[in-house]
């Protein structure tokens, strides 16, 4: 560990990590992910199930020879039995890539919504199609508020929808968002005539059917990152062109791709780096199922933010 050990926490990090300055790092990050010679070392997450307590905890390194950033988290979801106030808490460690020694350790909640709200925003802005007046989001935790901030921020919905298990959740989603939501009595009600939808959800069987889907529209799949977990049915999964975050980690983490048999047409990163084309005239979905690098390239981002901040004091 090294001498003077750093913390950062939520508030923190909620300062200091700006979507504008996020966006063009993530990108890069996907594309070097992508590339043979991008320098990205990250195996497939190692997820262990705590089966009494309903929970599993995942363990994320990654290395980015690039960015010269070495991270690892860790976070763990529990379903809703749990006495925890959330599913999901993280925390981030960043190492001295020179001599692998602990610099700092960061709150991994900010890190975790953000990044994966902005890599949806991402795959959107390749993959949308030429409307955008509709958004639908399904679920109505965390990342539904933080998916909510980035989409309408940076894209010109006239309208967002939303839709969730429970009404209290959906209220409470409301009240926390800044800006007017169209709460919905069902998902379907929630998603017809929808240009983009996100499944951010802690489902185990599809929520989401092909059948209510506009063609054309562009789904952000989220949720359901255990292989027998599904948000999104056969026929949606079969019909539409399938990108994901990473190939590796679809065919081993993702119950939607596993289960439903269907054929990945690429990795968001060879979209952003142009080796493989956005089919926007056809229903697209992205498969996110959340990588390491991105929490990486978060995490080296807020240090060099703090370190400036830090200085300009002393
Ligand atoms: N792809 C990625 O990079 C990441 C994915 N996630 C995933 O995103 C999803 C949402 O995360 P949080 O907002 O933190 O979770 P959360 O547990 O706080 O919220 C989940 C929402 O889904 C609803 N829900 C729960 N069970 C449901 C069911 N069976 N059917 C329909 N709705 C149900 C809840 O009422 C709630 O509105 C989770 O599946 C999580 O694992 C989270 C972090 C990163
Ligand atoms: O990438 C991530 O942190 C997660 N993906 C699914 C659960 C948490």
């Amino acid at each position: 560990m090294a001498d003077r050990l750093t913390y950062i926490g939520s508030g923190e990090i909620e300062e200091l990590l700006l979507d504008s300055e996020l966006i063009p790092v993530l990108e890069r990050a996907l594309a070097n992910f992508s590339s043979e010679d991008g320098g990205v070392e990250q195996p497939v997450r190692s997820t262990v199930p705590v089966a009494k307590y309903n929970g599993f905890l995942g363990v994320m390194p990654a290395y980015s020879a690039k960015d010269d950033a070495l991270v690892t988290k860790l976070v763990r979801f529990y379903q809703a039995n749990s006495s925890a106030s959330s599913s999901h808490h993280a925390t981030v460690l960043l190492f001295d890539p020179s001599n692998g020694i602990l610099k700092a350790v960061m709150d991994g909640r900010v890190i975790t919504e953000k990044r994966t709200a902005a890599v949806s925003a991402i795959a959107t802005k390749y993959l949308k199609s030429k409307n955008l007046d509709i958004l639908c989001i399904l679920g109505a935790g965390p990342e539904a508020v933080s998916h909510y901030e980035i989409f309408t921020k940076m894209f010109p919905f006239k309208q967002v929808k939303v839709w969730s298990r429970t009404r209290e959740r959906v209220e409470k989603f409301a009240k926390t968002v800044g800006g007017p939501v169209t709460i919905c009595a069902s998902a379907k009600e929630a998603v017809l005539d929808a240009d983009v939808v996100i499944t951010v959800t802690m489902a185990t069987e599809p929520i989401l059917f092909g059948e209510w889907i506009k063609p054309g529209a562009h789904i952000n799949a989220v949720g359901a990152c255990r292989p027998d977990w599904r948000e999104l049915d056969d026929g949606l999964m079969k019909s539409a062109v399938l990108y994901v975050d990473s190939r590796e980690g679809a065919i081993r983490e993702s119950g939607d791709v596993i289960l439903s048999g269907a054929e990945i047409f690429a990795e968001l990163g060879e979209v952003v780096k142009g080796t493989k084309p956005a089919v926007r005239d056809r229903t697209t979905v992205f498969k996110s199922l959340g990588m390491a690098i991105e929490d990486t390239v978060t995490a080296k981002l807020i240090y060099d933010c703090w370190e400036v901040k830090n200085k300009q004091k002393s």
